[in-house]
């Protein structure tokens, strides 16, 4: 059993008060990716996992993988001590804030119900999924949908057309906890009190219109200028990208990863070519595309 399952850039992350709980409500809108992870599943008496592609080294293989959370927590709700192989293809950048562990989780969670032929309606599997993080459901869901409380009440949003993207990989990760704290930290240094947010209807509008250049003026990251304080660099990286014309840059999520939003796909190759050397490395994709899907 092999699932396919994309990665995501937040086209709007508004960053509302610290709760008591340690998350902060969002108004969260997440767009998959054309960057995929696979995670295949094969029948076995335990429950293990492999990683396989060039940032294999960064992830954890043990009760930490996000990828044996999510099947050790189906199993759970099954009631049954099930066993697999998992095997994960990795492709999303790792701690890139592109979501690719909470995606492992939901390709996981897909995989294991389809090999232990649990059949579960997919409102069980978003409930176990908000509960393994916050970014979780959404991999399930795919496409664009707008996140609120901590990202995992979801509602979709109409869409028209396709979006071209650029990404732009940095050395190292960023830790999503870090880069929160970050942002209270400057917030309150700045005396500046956290409003409650709300979704975009610039956004909105050129999301349903399939409008880049609107799309590409409504961009807003309040996480950015954490992740930049944390990782001078992105700064420069994300000026590269403004001075070749990007239609909107932002960091992605909690970063590092830099997201450019192109005119067209020859644009999208233009701009990757100048990213080149601010970056580790460059990726193109585009959105939105479905969330876990059996390959
Ligand atoms: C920032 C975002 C944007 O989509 O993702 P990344 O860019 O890192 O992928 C998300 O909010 C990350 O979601 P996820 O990575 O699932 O985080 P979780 O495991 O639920 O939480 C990890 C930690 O992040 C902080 N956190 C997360 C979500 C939220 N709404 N408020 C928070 O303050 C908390 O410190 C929490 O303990
Ligand atoms: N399957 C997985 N893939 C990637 N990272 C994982 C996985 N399982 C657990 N992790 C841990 O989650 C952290 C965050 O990873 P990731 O989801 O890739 O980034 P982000 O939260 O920035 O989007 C990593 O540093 C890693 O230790």
């Amino acid at each position: 059993m092999t699932v396919r399952v994309p990665g995501k850039v937040n086209l709007q992350l508004s960053v509302g008060p610290l709760r008591d709980d340690g998350y902060h409500d969002l108004v969260n809108v997440f767009h998959a990716v054309s960057l995929f992870d696979e995670v295949s599943a094969v029948e076995s008496e335990t429950l293990t996992v492999r990683v396989e592609g060039d940032s294999a080294g960064l992830v954890p293989l043990d009760g930490d993988n996000l990828a044996i959370r999510a099947a050790r927590a189906l199993a759970a709700r099954a009631g049954r001590p099930y066993g697999a192989e998992l095997v994960i293809r990795k492709s999303i950048p790792v701690a890139g804030g592109m979501a690719g562990g909470s995606a492992d989780a939901a390709a996981a969670l897909v995989a294991c119900d389809r090999l232990w032929g649990l059949g579960l309606p997919q409102r069980d599997l978003l409930d176990i999924a908000a509960d393994l993080g916050s970014d979780v459901p959404f991999a399930l869901l795919g496409g664009t949908a707008v996140g609120t409380g901590r990202g995992e009440m979801l509602t979709p949003l109409p869409v028209q057309g396709t979006f071209f993207w650029v990404f732009a990989l940095a050395d190292g990760g960023l830790s999503t906890p870090q880069v929160y704290g970050e942002c209270d930290r400057l917030r309150e240094a700045a005396g500046e009190r956290a409003c409650w947010p709300a979704l975009s209807g610039q956004l909105a509008a050129a999301l349903r219109d399939g409008d880049a250049p609107g799309l590409g003026k409504a961009l807003v990251n309040d996480l950015q200028p954490a992740a930049i304080m944390l990782r001078r660099s992105l700064a420069r990286t994300l000026q590269v990208g403004r001075d070749r014309g990007a239609l909107g840059v932002l960091v992605s999520g909690s970063g590092p990863t830099c997201a450019f939003l192109a005119e067209s796909a020859e644009h999208a190759l233009d701009l990757s070519v100048a990213l080149r050397s601010a970056c580790r490395a460059v990726v193109n994709a585009y959105g939105p595309v479905p969330g876990a899907v059996v390959v």
